[in-house]
């Protein structure tokens, strides 16, 4: 499957409008009640905008031209009502249409963000996370805006352009059809520009996504800005892609605006031909002044929910553009399916590799991999820088599935098991392991449900009976210590400490140490030693070490790499193998 939204969108550029619309009303389909309701509102206020300038001709004809005043004062109040019925029409559908606004503003980055937690490594490999950021931000509101502020507008304008249109060409049909003449061009218009308009803004959401993207960057790195002075380099690239981003903004600005003024100068001309011809009319009896003036201002009627149209319209294209690139990511899958579970798993090894093959794209990483690892024992990965032993650890958590071949875990293949059930099983210590802002308790707990509910001293019991007290009597606060977003207020070897109580309290089956005393001092990394030491017996033990010093307990040792992994026997040999890579690179 593929992952990189920008190069989907570049593929599904041509989706079309109404698919897409269609597809956005179903997420608001439970708010039928709301949307009918506000529909209800909408339709009377465009009567009463209708039905006063009818009043007012009738009134020119009827009392003023006659000169009944009295009859003045009763169509005058029947007028006063009309706009006050106007007036509360007109706040109830703006109330309703916010309210639904915001709940699917709501439901979207739900969505968004629950689809995000069920997509794969492959996925974050391929975006990044600025980009998604702007898509849950940013794309989302240009949505909300339509509908809570445009879309009840847009219905509002149309079913005014429909009753003036009617009005028009009842009221003298010859008339009528030279007024809509104009209207006839400016659909043209519309739909001949329409596209565009929507790709440019497309490209301009792109382009603040890509903003977002270096901006989360550049901060997310700035150590090394900082230590290597080059907050010029970030600049220069800030610099570009905001030059980019003000470039997109402003063609899909114009492209935006290009409407209004075009609508504006058809409207006017409809004015042009209402008068010339409305005034000929009169002077051939035809026509009379009463009905001119209810013309002049149905034909406004006519042609301002029209200029109306065309600023919505740019609003309903970029919605429809946020729409698109939001889409994208909730029709993302999963390429880790679950498969269904076998009956009989057969009892054997607790991990095996069967003919397994992976790439991350076209490179392959690992070659037709076959090995077998026990319950109960210690297994080292060793290899040169890239070799594969990351990819290998990544392969037996399943964060990745193999392009060819199987991992079996405790004799099933490791894809029939459920999220939960693997991740129970196996404990993963990343190279780089990543801390929440909070307590340290509170990260001890992060995937350790069970012992949720435990109380301070309870969970501090559990700490000494699982040997973890001395590591936790290393930070002052104990389980109280405070850690900041992104884990900056600690050492990177006090991470690796917290990440590592974390793992072993979960008692997995398999623990996979990435590198995870590489920050760490040579008397702590004892005490962690003789920690996986106490670890129950059936625990089986993955370290990954490029000193070889962390691994001379293993049972056994694996050389990994150019695509291949090989038993190495003892230490000595894994050593030769390491200096010989080492001569022959
Ligand atoms: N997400 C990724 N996308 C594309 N290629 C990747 C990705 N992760 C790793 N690789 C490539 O796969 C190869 C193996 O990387 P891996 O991280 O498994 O090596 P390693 O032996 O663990 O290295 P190290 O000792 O430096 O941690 C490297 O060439 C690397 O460039």
């Amino acid at each position: 499957m593929n992952y990189d939204l920008n190069q989907l969108s570049e593929q599904q550029e041509k989706t079309s409008t109404y698919k897409a619309l269609g597809r956005l009303l179903k997420l608001i389909a439970h708010e039928r009640g709301n949307l009918m309701l506000a529909m209800v509102a909408i339709i009377l206020n465009t009567c009463v905008n209708l039905f006063g300038p009818f009043l007012i001709g009738h009134a020119i004809d009827k009392y003023v031209v006659t000169k009944q005043f009295h009859g003045l004062l009763v169509f005058g109040s029947i007028l006063l009502a009309m706009y006050l019925l106007g007036l509360v029409t007109a706040y109830s559908q703006t109330k309703l249409m916010g309210g639904v606004g915001q709940r699917l503003l709501f439901t979207l980055r739900n969505a968004i963000f629950s689809k995000l937690q069920e997509l794969p490594m492959a996925f974050f490999n391929n975006n990044k996370a600025g980009d998604l950021i702007s898509r849950v931000n940013n794309d989302t509101d240009k949505i909300n805006q339509f509908f809570s502020q445009s879309l009840m507008q847009f219905i509002g304008s149309i079913f005014t352009i429909l009753g003036a249109g009617i009005f028009l060409l009842s009221i003298n049909l010859k008339l009528g059809a030279a007024t809509l003449v104009p209207a006839v061009f400016m659909l043209f218009f519309t739909m001949v520009l329409s596209p565009w308009v929507k790709r440019t803004n497309a490209a301009n959401l792109k382009s603040t996504g890509g903003l977002s993207a270096e901006i989360q960057e550049s901060l997310n790195n700035f150590k090394v800005v900082i230590a290597f002075n080059r907050r010029d380099y970030f600049r220069e690239r800030f610099q570009a892609v905001n030059l980019d981003n003000y470039k997109t903004a402003l063609r899909a600005g114009l492209a935006n605006n290009l409407f209004m003024p075009v609508y504006t100068l058809f409207a006017n001309i409809a004015q042009l031909v209402v008068l010339s011809y409305g005034i000929y009319l009169i002077s051939t009896g035809e026509f009379s002044v009463g009905l001119l003036v209810s013309y002049l201002a149905y034909a406004t009627n006519f042609y301002n929910p029209l200029r109306q149209l065309a600023a919505l319209w740019a609003n309903f294209q970029v919605a429809m553009a946020g729409w698109d690139r939001i889409s994208h990511i909730l029709t993302m899958e999963t390429n880790l399916v679950e498969l269904p579970a076998t009956k009989n798993a057969a009892a054997g090894s607790l991990l095996e590799f069967r003919n397994v093959h992976f790439s991350y794209d076209s490179r392959e990483i690992l070659h037709n991999i076959n090995f077998k690892m026990e319950r109960g024992k210690t297994y080292a990965l060793i290899g040169p820088t890239g070799g594969g032993k990351t990819t290998t650890a990544s392969l037996i958590a399943r964060l990745y599935d193999p392009k060819e071949g199987t991992v079996l875990l405790d004799g099933k293949d490791i894809r029939e098991y459920s999220a939960e059930e693997r991740s129970r099983k196996i404990g993963f210590i990343l190279q780089e392991p990543f801390l929440f802002s909070g307590t340290i308790r509170e990260n001890i707990l992060y995937g350790n449900e069970h012992l949720k509910d435990y109380s301070s001293e309870k969970l501090e019991q559990l700490i000494q009976s699982t040997n973890l007290g001395e590591i936790l009597s290393l930070f002052e606060d104990g389980l109280e210590t405070k850690v900041t977003a992104s884990g900056d207020s600690i050492s990177l070897g006090q991470k690796q400490l917290i990440a590592f109580m974390r793992a072993v309290l979960r008692s997995p089956e398999v623990l996979i140490l990435d590198e995870a005393t590489a920050n760490i001092d040579t008397v702590t990394e004892k005490l962690l030693g003789d920690i996986l030491k106490q670890l129950p017996e059936t625990t089986t033990q993955v370290i990954i070490a490029h000193r070889l010093n962390t691994i001379e307990n293993a049972d056994e040792i694996f050389f990994v790499n150019s695509g291949e992994v090989n038993r190495a026997g003892s230490l000595d040999d894994a050593l030769a193998m390491l200096l010989k890579d080492k001569r022959s690179s």
